[in-house]
């Protein structure tokens, strides 16, 4: 076998999906929208996880969704799923503003918890973020959070091809977002569109590829679309992440995209980039086209390809197979007694980034996480 196919057959093998040994651990389901119902839920079962019960604001929804997964305990409050004597993980999937009374009211109680998959972002800040971990490192229970994209098969193939030095060292790295999310109801109570919501899953693939930048320049503006229904200064969010090393990166995050639900023509999509000094991969990311199935994508060439591109193609999906990973990776860690991947404290250098991206836009400079994490006292 010669050298390239070796490095296809290892970056296959590296996007696989890491599962637990034991699969039957009982995991308790808080919120029951979409995507606990379309996306959590529905990858568990593709993999024989075990949830085992279910609350959500309005019961009635907890119900209907409990009978569509065959969970067979229906629950009225959060505190009646964290003292479940067979729940040891809780998989929570409320609104962010919601998500520190939840686990506070989760681990009042005297449960059988071992872990904790929060949702991103992992509150309504980084102070609040900050309490959050600090709560369920004083519990003993091991907190792990939703920043799901890191599991999405091209950007894991992109890891793979920085880590294995298969692209020489990093240069610049690029996410083009043309895309229109589906946003929720509950952000107008918030304000926020884009930064906090889908930015943060760019931010958080950019830490994953590359490491802590040392500063951002972040710009925003309103976009036209949601400016309809509520204020907000974070519609389109365009942003730069310096790191002393050299390496650069930066996204576009359009969510107007032209005006592609107003009559225009649609020109959709997600492409990302990482050039190297001894390669480039470029991927697409298919969420756009969800519910239809449309597997993200990667290629990659180096110095030794004779210009030839390698363009390996697998058939899962972000939404919903890769939802499989972040519980993956928490009930993996809890069985080896190691952190999880996307553990609590690492997500902190998310949630500043993001809070230093808004600070960034706000007073039109250049904002170092560490100004966010200094600021904030535990
Ligand atoms: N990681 C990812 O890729 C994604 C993450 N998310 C995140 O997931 C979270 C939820 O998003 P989404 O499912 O789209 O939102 P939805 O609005 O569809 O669902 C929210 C759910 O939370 C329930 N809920 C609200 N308050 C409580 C409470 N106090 N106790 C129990 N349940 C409660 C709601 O109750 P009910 O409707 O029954 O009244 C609803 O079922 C957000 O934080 C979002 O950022 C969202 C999309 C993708
Ligand atoms: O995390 C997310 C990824 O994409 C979604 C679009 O369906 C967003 O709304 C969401 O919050």
């Amino acid at each position: 076998m010669n050298n390239q196919n070796e490095i296809d057959e290892k970056l296959a093998a590296a996007i696989e999906p890491k599962l637990p040994q034991d699969r039957s651990i009982g995991i308790g389901c808080i919120g029951a929208g979409f995507i606990m119902a379309d996306c959590h839920l529905v990858a568990y079962c593709q993999h024989g996880l075990n949830p085992v019960a279910i609350t959500s604001a309005t019961v009635s929804n907890a119900a209907k969704v409990a009978e569509r997964h065959a969970i067979h305990h229906v629950c009225d409050s959060v505190a009646e799923v964290a003292c479940a004597p067979d729940v040891e993980v809780l998989d929570i999937a409320v609104p962010p503003d919601l998500q520190h009374d939840v686990i506070r009211s989760a681990l009042q109680t005297d449960h059988n918890l071992k872990g904790i998959l929060a949702q991103k972002p992992l509150g309504g800040n980084y102070a609040e973020a900050l309490q959050i971990v600090e709560m369920c490192e004083q519990a003993g229970v091991v907190l792990a959070v939703n920043q799901n994209m890191r599991f999405d098969q091209s950007v894991m193939a992109g890891r793979y091809l920085i880590e294995t030095g298969t692209l020489g060292e990093p240069v610049l790295a690029t996410i083009d977002m043309r895309a229109i999310p589906h946003w929720m109801p509950w952000q107008q109570r918030q304000g926020w569109v884009t930064l906090r919501i889908m930015s943060i899953h760019h931010l958080d693939t950019f830490r994953y590829w590359l490491g802590n930048p040392d500063r951002i320049y972040a710009s925003v503006r309103p976009d036209p679309r949601t400016s309809q229904q509520f204020e907000h200064s974070d519609g389109i969010a365009l942003y730069i992440l310096e790191y002393d090393s050299g390496a650069r990166a930066s996204a576009w995050d359009d969510v107007w995209a032209g005006p592609a639900c107003e009559g225009g023509a649609a020109d959709l999509g997600i492409n990302w980039r990482i050039e190297g000094t001894t390669g480039m991969a470029r991927g697409t990311i298919g969420w756009p086209d969800y519910p239809t199935r449309s597997p993200s994508t990667v290629d990659y060439t180096t110095t030794s390809d004779n210009g030839e591109w390698h363009q390996p193609r697998w058939d899962s999906v972000w939404f919903p197979d890769a939802f499989i990973g972040p519980m993956a990776d928490l009930l993996t860690a809890l069985e080896s007694d190691s952190p999880p991947q996307c553990n609590g404290r690492d997500n902190l250098l998310t949630m500043a980034l993001v809070d230093a991206a808004y600070l960034s836009a706000a007073e039109q400079r250049a904002v170092s996480p560490n100004e966010i994490v200094a600021v904030t006292k535990s």
